[in-house]
């Protein structure tokens, strides 16, 4: 069972046994542009501790350096180097995992946050916010010159998902036998400042529907973020705690990489999936209501 924490010893073991404290954001640090109450503060604090922080979000909507403008404009202190994104991930996979040829693209659903990593990576990409793929008109077969080059497909949250975009993803995928279909991450739903919305998984439900395979997923609970993070940062995951507010992606990803996890109930996780009849077999190691209830180790 996860432990409560509600007093101030509860709050205080947690700084004794951990140095390196992963962030979750959507949900945790903030709802949309709204930031959980405290969350400025209690960044301060551990950083005043001398804790090692680090931002690791599946949100691939942006890249590291527009996560920084975030940071910024919200007032919250971090680096570019602490910030860990799925986009970002999922260039790197291209690049080092997938080692896609040079003279090959990528087909992207998704935005500009995907587009920028990329770029950095030194990959070419075709589709993302490319104006000729904003059309509600009818997508015609017939008119489509697909591109000999693409060799992967990359779906992330789009917020102007439509059909032309899906079918060019399908006829990449169904054409190519060796064009990888890959996915930033699958969170069903996304946890916007006024409620639930489509997360970035059901963004490419159609296509895995349609193609009959599922894609490989990039971001949290998959091992590759971790792997991210290891390559630039040294951290010992005994003493490194995952903050999440989503149970099938940050918990299971901290428990995948052997690190302890503690759940907030600011985002996507109720109450009803950690207690009574219809829990979650997932079980963070802690449960606290808010990010900001650590405020009570300034008292
Ligand atoms: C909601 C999630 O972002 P995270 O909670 O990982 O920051 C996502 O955008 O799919
Ligand atoms: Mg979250």
């Amino acid at each position: 069972m996860a432990a409560r924490l509600s007093v101030k010893q509860d709050y205080e073991s947690l700084l004794d046994k951990y140095d390196t404290w992963l962030f979750d954001c959507d949900g945790v640090l903030w709802e949309g542009d709204r930031l959980i109450d405290g969350a400025i503060e209690v960044l301060q604090l551990l950083r005043e501790k001398k804790k090692s922080v680090l931002f690791v979000t599946n949100n691939a909507t942006k890249s590291r350096k527009s996560y920084k403008t975030k940071f910024d404009k919200l007032g919250v202190e971090a680096h570019v180097d602490e910030i860990f994104g799925s986009a970002f991930a999922s260039a790197v996979y291209i690049s080092s995992v997938l080692k896609l040829p040079k003279d090959k693209k990528v087909y992207v659903i998704g935005m500009s946050g995907i587009e920028e990593e990329l770029k950095e990576e030194g990959i070419s990409y075709i589709g993302g916010t490319d104006p000729a793929d904003y059309t509600l008109e009818p997508f015609s077969l017939a008119n489509f010159t697909p591109d000999p080059s693409v060799g992967a497909v990359l779906c992330g949250l789009d917020t102007a998902i439509n059909y032309t975009k899906l079918s060019k993803a399908f006829q990449y995928l169904i054409r190519n036998p060796g064009c990888a279909f890959l996915a930033t991450n699958e969170d069903s739903t996304y946890p916007a400042a006024d409620g639930l919305l489509p997360g970035a998984g059901s963004i490419s439900a159609p296509l895995r529907y349609a193609y009959a395979k599922d894609p490989i997923s990039i971001g949290k609970p998959n091992g590759t973020m971790l792997e991210c993070i290891k390559a630039k940062h040294d951290f010992d995951p005994k003493r490194t705690l995952m903050i999440g507010d989503r149970l099938n992606t940050d918990i299971q990803f901290g428990k995948n990489g052997g690190l302890d996890t503690l759940l907030v109930l600011t985002g996507i996780t109720k109450e009803e999936e950690i207690t009574g009849p219809n829990a979650s077999p997932i079980i963070p190691d802690y449960v606290t209501k808010s990010l900001g209830d650590l405020r009570i180790l300034k008292s």
